[in-house]
């Protein structure tokens, strides 16, 4: 579904991105891995189209997309869910979930529907649906940050730390609803600092470390805690 074949990115002259390969397959979980500034959300910005691949090939669903631009990127199914700490915070729940049917032109009665159909499966959001944003907990701006994705009706989510500052109690509450995007047929790229949250869900692990990817494999008997830390980030425990 998703292809990054040896990209190389960055910032101006800085490059961060030095030859990073991974491949997400239509329906699967996979997860990136890695500490603070080893190039995770970069990328991601590479995949949307923020930041400019300077070599290397993006591949969606068969089609190269290096020189796609962001907008029509997200019209081709992809869609980026940031942080929960990233929603609009003076906004309400509702307002927050109809900015993402925003850039679609679409029927109302479609897109009430949508709506529908996101709160049915985060119920907190219906109750808070006049709620503004900013009063929500830290787990209900992931859900409201994952449902306003899902207003564009994407077939493949890319999720940038969504355990990020959750409690553990949390966390586990994302997770079920990460794997129940994937139980509906959506293509998932994860982006974790949380390894432990990580190997619970994933199919496939990828590590970067330096622009890099240090590290990958299927999640399954082979993958173990310990091996992974130590490409993590040297062996130093970090989420
Ligand atoms: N807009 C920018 N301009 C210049 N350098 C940047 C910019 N954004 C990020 N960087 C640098 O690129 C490197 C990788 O950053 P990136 O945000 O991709 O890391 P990350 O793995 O997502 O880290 P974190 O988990 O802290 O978000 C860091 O050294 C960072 O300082």
């Amino acid at each position: 579904m998703l292809k990054l074949d040896n990209i190389v990115a960055g910032y101006g002259r800085t490059r961060i991105l030095h030859g990073v390969t991974l491949d997400v397959p239509k329906g699967g979980l996979v997860a990136l891995l890695g500490g603070n500034g080893t190039g995770k959300s970069t990328v991601l910005k590479t995949i949307v189209g923020l930041v400019k691949a300077q070599e290397g090939q993006v591949t969606l669903a068969g089609q190269i997309i290096n020189d796609v631009p962001t907008e029509d990127r997200a019209a081709l199914g992809l869609s980026l869910v940031p942080q929960g700490k990233e929603v609009f915070g003076g906004m309400s729940v509702e307002e927050n979930l109809l900015m993402g049917a925003f850039h679609r032109r679409r029927h109302r009665t479609e897109i009430a529907g949508d709506l529908e159909g996101v709160y049915q499966r985060f119920k907190r959001l219906r109750e808070r649906r006049n709620v503004a944003a900013g009063m929500l907990s830290g787990g209900e701006r992931q859900m409201l940050s994952i449902g306003r994705s899902l207003m564009a009706r994407p077939t493949m989510l890319l999720l940038d730390e969504p355990s990020a500052a959750l409690a553990p109690r949390v966390v586990e509450e994302i997770a079920d609803a990460i794997l129940a995007l994937r139980d509906l047929g959506l293509t998932l790229l994860l982006v974790e600092q949380n390894v432990g949250m990580a190997l619970d869900i994933a199919d496939y692990i990828y590590v970067i470390r330096g622009g890099r990817i240090a590290f990958e494999r299927e999640v399954g008997d082979g993958v173990a805690m310990d091996e992974l830390q130590e490409f993590y980030l040297g062996g130093k425990e970090h989420a």
